[in-house]
């Protein structure tokens, strides 16, 4: 379980958000809500050990992430604005490089070449990243998720230039993860989730 307890954070001298506490518990799937410049990615940030607050508390399976920050990586993964994809490298290259980066165990060729065909990326696998489209690009960045063993996703704006059959996609994979006891704390300005009986909403901003 991920708890957030009394979190202040200034930006440019100015209070972003006040004393925000809230928890993510397994089968959580947990939507930030706010306006553009409301700090949702300033909040994900802190939360991943990114930024700075001014005070507050955040700890993963009752320890706090600053005591044992090693733990708390191990069970995130963690999609920010910058995907992270290199456009030199191909679909297929992304992946494999980022699972060799992160030491997943027990991802094979095929479980990639399976994870680029659910994004929609088969027989795109061996074009550079680069010539891909954005929302391509994107969709190679949203294939880890499919590889992803850890229990705590933390996703920023995943859905940006993406098309209305990917979120559809991307909805029932959250929902899938959830079922299997795990959490997603994300931020979106798409609509998803017709049925928001689903989701929790964390509001910034008001
Ligand atoms: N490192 C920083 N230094 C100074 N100001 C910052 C910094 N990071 C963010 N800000 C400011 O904090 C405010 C919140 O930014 P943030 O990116 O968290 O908003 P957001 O809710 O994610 O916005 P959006 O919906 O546009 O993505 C903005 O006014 C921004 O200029």
């Amino acid at each position: 379980m991920l708890e957030v307890s009394d979190l202040t954070a200034i930006r440019d001298e100015k209070e972003l958000f006040q004393s925000i506490t809230f928890s993510v518990n397994p089968g959580d799937l947990v939507q930030v809500e706010g306006r553009n410049g409301s700090g949702k990615t300033t909040m994900l940030r802190i939360i991943t050990g990114l930024g700075d607050c001014e005070s507050g508390q955040i700890s993963w399976q009752g320890i706090d992430t600053k005591k044992d920050r090693d733990a708390f990586h191990e069970s995130l993964l963690f999609i920010g604005h910058q995907t992270g994809v290199k456009k030199e490298l191909t679909a297929f290259e992304n992946l494999s490089f980022y699972q060799k980066m992160n030491g997943s165990q027990g991802v094979t060729q095929d479980d990639i070449w399976l994870a680029l065909a659910k994004v929609g990326l088969a027989g795109k696998e061996d074009i550079p990243a680069g010539k891909l489209s954005a929302g391509q690009q994107r969709r190679v960045a949203l294939a880890r998720l499919w590889l992803s063993k850890h229990p705590l996703w933390i996703l920023d704006e995943p859905l940006t230039a993406i098309d209305k059959q990917g979120i559809k996609v991307i909805e029932a994979l959250f929902i899938e993860h959830t079922h299997r006891g795990g959490m997603v704390l994300f931020t979106t300005h798409q609509d998803m989730f017709t049925d928001v009986s689903v989701l929790k909403t964390i509001r910034l901003g008001e």
